[in-house]
């Protein structure tokens, strides 16, 4: 497989290692960089080839998408966060490119989503949703034709997770001592204002009940055992709970490890026999 990849941060780097140890090596690496840091990433992927040989001398790096397509890549994987969804994921699809889309989230922005399916559907290319740092998204996804769906998610993760975002303005994440939900609200609204942290919620509402009607809650709490994901679906067919428990990237507190073996699983089943 050709594969691509959209950024180059904690998932690219920690899936290119976890597609090595698992003996899978693709037969070409492209990278879209951000424009301007190509140099930047290509020192960053030739100190990691010290741990995936595959990347010694072997990636290619491009600062847009015409260079990520002309290195005819059979998939591509977006890891680049909802910025790098909007700049350069259309073209791909129009291309005719399937596409993993990490960055789920984005598509709480209707007018992105729209653009999105619109690339898609003229460049016959398929738009790839990995279950990311949750689970039981096919039984979610299942149930949804039956209609009636309740489904409430809850991502509660150590204050430090939720530097940088508005959960600064509502606690002092430093002195923290208790449990907090500081939002609570739509999946629409949560994936749009905390596009590091509830890509999850987006990737719930796609599967079920949809951007409004998804509730979501989110949680600072110093007690965490780590990235913390729970929630209860109710239906006319079935109910059910998942209850996750995520160790968070060495790379970025804010993504569970999870997350990165989502996306290893769906480039896996490209090439699998047996797809599961
Ligand atoms: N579906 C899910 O369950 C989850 C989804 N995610 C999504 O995955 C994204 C990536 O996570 P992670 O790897 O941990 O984050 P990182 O911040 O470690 O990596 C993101 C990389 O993408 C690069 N980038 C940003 N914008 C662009 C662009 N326009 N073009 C090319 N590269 C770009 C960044 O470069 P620079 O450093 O220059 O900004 C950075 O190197 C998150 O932002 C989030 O949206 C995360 C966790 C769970
Ligand atoms: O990886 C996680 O814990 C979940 C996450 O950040 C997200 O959904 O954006």
């Amino acid at each position: 497989m050709r594969l691509g990849l959209i950024g180059y941060g904690n998932i690219a780097a920690t899936l290119l290692g976890l597609l090595e140890r698992t003996g899978v090596r693709p037969a070409h690496l492209a990278v879209l960089a951000r424009p301007g840091s190509g140099a930047t990433v290509r020192a960053r992927i030739a100190a990691d080839a010290a741990d995936v040989p595959a990347l010694a001398g072997a990636a290619t790096v491009v600062e847009d998408a015409a260079g990520l397509l002309g290195c005819a890549p059979d998939l591509v994987v977006e890891c680049a966060g909802h910025g790098g969804v909007a700049a350069h994921v259309p073209a791909i699809l129009r291309a005719g490119v399937d596409l993993v889309l990490v960055s789920v989230g984005a598509m709480s922005d209707a007018a992105l989503e729209a653009s999105l399916r619109a690339a898609a559907t003229e460049g016959g290319a398929r738009i790839i949703l990995p279950a990311g740092a949750v689970g039981g998204i096919d039984l979610l996804a299942a149930l949804a034709p039956a209609g009636g769906l309740e489904v409430i998610y809850r991502g509660s993760k150590p204050p430090r997770a939720w530097a940088g975002t508005p959960a600064e303005a509502a606690l002092d994440l430093d002195t923290l001592t208790e449990r907090r939900v500081f939002f609570q609200g739509s999946a629409r609204e949560a994936a749009r204002d905390y596009p590091k942290n509830a890509n999850v919620a987006a990737t719930l509402a796609l599967a079920g009940a949809g951007f409004e009607a998804t509730r979501v809650e989110l949680i600072a709490d110093p007690a965490a055992a780590g990235n913390m994901h729970s929630y209860e679906v109710r239906s006319p067919v079935a109910n059910y709970r998942m209850e996750i428990e995520n160790l968070p990237s060495a790379g970025n507190a804010k993504t569970s490890v999870s997350t990165v073996y989502s996306v290893l699983r769906e480039v896996r089943n490209r090439m699998a026999v047996v797809a599961i």
